[in-house]
């Protein structure tokens, strides 16, 4: 291919009205020291929206205050002041929970349990029912391509496998958006690019993700929108078009020409009063050069160590991407994506329980995990709020961008 720059256009990025689905308006978070002097101000005075059905990348170098705001979206910080507001209700709801998928940037597994009793520990904090909860963990560990290993015990697994099946827990409650903070920590290139295609597919099914990751080519595959944000405030936003257009320059791709006729082409330009053009032969990404060479060896049956593992999401991802172009609906692939991210009407997370007393264990772990998630000390229970369900996912029930705007103005007062 030959890529020819010329000076010229700006983007051709256009934005649409969207439902907001996150909203921080004047967010602030100042952490305190032992005699409450403000120490560290780690987000300061933010405005951000994440829309319904976008994959919103959140950028920053190390320290901006990316995993504070994700912290404050989850409900799991207190804003020092400002609001966010969560499918148009306060942050701290407990019945926004039911519906958000969370992979923090540290893993906080259980080393001693394996993959299949990790997703059933987390199954069982969203009170799924057991049918439900094997077949949904069947599912996913196929998705993330550790089946095969799923009795082997977390603390074995290599970082990468770590970061599957924190991903396959994040998904295991079908949330409707899904906060990822760093995905792609450890993982192979294949690895890379299934977890970026499983965004996409997961986007493509109407679920919002919103992407903390220092990779920025692998924010750039997948978002949307992005934010980049330095010393706790957001320093620039927007598409990434807009983001990413060069104003002064436009580039035409084309198949090779020869030498005689890239020539004619710059004479051409230049009796138009084109000034400048370059013209270089294209190259393609290192991604697909890699994946390229991994897929020719494993086609050729070169054997290694980790190549089960890996060709097994791919071929997964492929499948039910074909599927989406039509392919017929019930291969299993197809059908085990369809599963996870149909919409389904959720399920109260605390019906009336008969028997109230053993959720009591499971309960007291869930505090242990949000409180290594924070550093905080877990809240008090907040008294029976969790009983009342959410309104299913699906769109025509979610609330609407009046709603959310309205609630954000009653917040705000
Ligand atoms: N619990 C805490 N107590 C005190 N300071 C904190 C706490 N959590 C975060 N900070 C500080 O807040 C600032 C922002 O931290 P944060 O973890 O939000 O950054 P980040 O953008 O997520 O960084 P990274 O990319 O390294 O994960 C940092 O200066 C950090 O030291």
């Amino acid at each position: 291919m030959t890529q020819l720059a010329t000076e010229t256009s700006p983007s051709s990025a256009t934005s649409t009205s969207h439902e907001h689905l996150i909203q921080c308006a004047r967010l602030t978070k100042v952490f305190k020291d032992f005699w409450l002097r403000d120490r560290v101000t780690a987000v300061n005075n933010i405005d951000l929206d994440v829309r319904r059905g976008e994959v919103f990348g959140l950028l920053g170098p190390n320290g901006s205050g990316k995993s504070t705001t994700i912290k404050m979206i989850l409900g799991l910080l207190h804003p020092t002041s400002g609001i966010v507001s969560v499918f148009g209700k306060p942050a701290r709801d407990v019945s926004v929970k039911k519906n958000i998928g969370y992979l923090p940037e540290e893993s906080y597994l259980y080393r001693f349990l394996n993959a299949r009793e990790t997703l059933e520990y987390y199954g069982k904090l969203f009170h799924q029912d057991r049918r439900k909860r094997q077949q949904r963990i069947d599912m996913l560990l196929e998705m993330v391509g550790l089946d095969k290993v799923q009795r082997r015990p977390i603390g074995e697994y290599s970082k990468g496998m770590q970061r599957r099946i924190g991903l396959a827990q994040a998904l295991i409650n079908d949330p409707q958006l899904l906060i990822l903070d760093e995905p792609t920590t450890g993982l192979d290139p294949i690895g890379t690019r299934q977890i970026k295609d499983l965004i996409l597919r997961l986007r493509d099914t109407g679920k919002t993700v919103l992407l903390c990751s220092h990779l920025l080519s692998d924010v750039e595959d997948v978002t949307d929108r992005a934010a980049i944000m330095f010393g706790g405030k957001v320093r620039r936003s927007g598409t990434i078009e807009e983001l990413l257009a060069s104003e002064d320059q436009t580039t035409v791709t084309m198949p090779t020409l020869s030498s005689v006729d890239t020539e004619k082409l710059v004479a051409a330009l230049e009796a138009m009063g084109v000034t400048e053009v370059q013209v270089k032969q294209s190259r393609q990404k290192l991604e697909s050069l890699f994946l390229d060479i991994v897929h020719q060896a494993q086609a050729e049956g070169v054997k290694t160590a980790g190549a089960g593992n890996a060709g097994q999401v791919a071929a997964f991802l492929t499948e039910a991407e074909e599927r989406s172009a039509h392919m017929p609906e019930d291969t299993d692939a197809a059908k085990v994506l369809d599963q996870l991210t149909s919409v389904t009407p959720v399920e109260p997370v605390s019906t009336p329980d008969p028997e109230p007393a053993p959720v009591a264990p499971e309960k007291a772990a869930a505090d242990d995990v949000l409180s290594g998630l924070t550093g905080e000390k877990p809240q008090e229970p907040e008294p029976k709020t969790e009983a009342k369900p959410t309104p299913p996912p699906a769109s025509p029930n979610k609330p609407s961008a009046k709603a959310d705007q309205s609630v954000l103005d009653d917040l705000l007062g």
